[in-house]
């Protein structure tokens, strides 16, 4: 008998102010609100892009970035909160994304973390490919590498008893260059997580095509949390945090409110359909042509 898997992904959809006692309350407030979960099934909740701190101008951001990691209280105080909120609520807590410090002292990494439901920070990223584009909107042009270093490193985490949720990090724009998740399925990922803050026009034109793509093509489900409606600095974002399967069926979409999202699923589903059809052996091209 083939073990069952079942997981409950929960994705946050936010309007993120400039504030961040005002965002860790907003999620603070929404995790008090998680559905019944008396199977027990292990949870993984994602926070989107920029969830503690969003349109607060510049260098709201530098201000607010911290080393990475749980060592020292006084000067890592929002890494500590989260590992807080994680604990009490007894999740996996991925948050998509919050500034770190790097070399550069004029330039954060825009850094994934994920917390353990004891706690612990188990692993992180960093986004590799950055916004810079001019877009028919209120704000025009984006040049998020003006503030941001970009990654270097592809992370892939393994969650549960049997580590048997291997989860993809990847952030908003990301999702456009998909070489990364070929990189991410080769090591065996089957649930991708794409915590973003998308401009309303690129929303709708290819939020939801884009990431049903990338369910489809990696046979993994895939979680989208997304900021949401108008920010303080006039900016805004597409919302329709998504949660997809690995036939490309949209489990949940969240619309344009605040609010959560969430399905139970089964990982089962990813292994079978690899084995009916499996696209990692069948890929000509990555085995002979690069
Ligand atoms: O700036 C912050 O505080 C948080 N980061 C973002 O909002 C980022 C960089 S500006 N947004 C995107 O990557 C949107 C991508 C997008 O919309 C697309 O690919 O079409």
């Amino acid at each position: 008998m083939i073990q069952q898997q079942p997981w409950r992904l929960i994705a946050l959809q936010l309007n993120s102010q400039p504030d961040v006692a005002t965002n860790l309350a907003a999620i603070a407030q929404l995790l008090g609100q998680l559905p019944d979960n008396s199977d027990q099934r292990p949870q993984l909740v994602v926070l989107p892009e920029g969830a503690l701190c969003f349109a607060g101008g510049e260098d709201a951001n530098l201000q607010l970035q911290e080393p990475l990691g749980l060592q020292d209280e006084t000067a890592q105080p929002v890494q500590f909160q989260l590992s807080a909120l994680a604990k009490k609520f007894g999740i996996y807590l991925l948050v998509g994304t919050f500034p770190t410090t790097t070399s550069d002292p004029k330039r954060f990494a825009a850094s994934s973390l994920l917390f353990s439901p004891q706690g612990e920070l188990i692993a992180d990223y960093q986004k590799i490919h950055l916004f810079d584009a001019l877009i028919s909107d209120g704000t025009g042009q984006y040049l998020e590498s003006a503030r941001t270093m970009p990654g270097k490193k592809i992370t892939l985490a393994e969650l549960g008893a049997d580590q048997e949720l291997k989860l993809g990090m990847a952030v908003c724009y990301d999702m456009r260059f998909p070489g990364l998740f070929q990189a991410l399925a080769r090591r065996g990922m089957n649930v991708l997580a794409l915590p973003s803050a998308f401009t309303t026009v690129t929303g709708d034109a290819h939020w939801h095509t884009l990431l049903r793509a990338r369910a489809i093509e990696t046979q993994s489900f895939v979680i989208a949390p997304a900021q949401t409606g108008r920010h303080q600095n006039g900016r805004e974002t597409y919302g329709h945090s998504l949660i997809i399967d690995p036939w490309g069926r949209i489990l949940a979409d969240a619309g344009t409110a605040p609010g959560l999202i969430y399905a139970d699923i089964d990982l089962m589903q990813a292994s079978e359909l690899r084995e009916r059809m499996p696209l990692l052996h069948h890929n000509r091209f990555l085995s002979e042509f690069l």
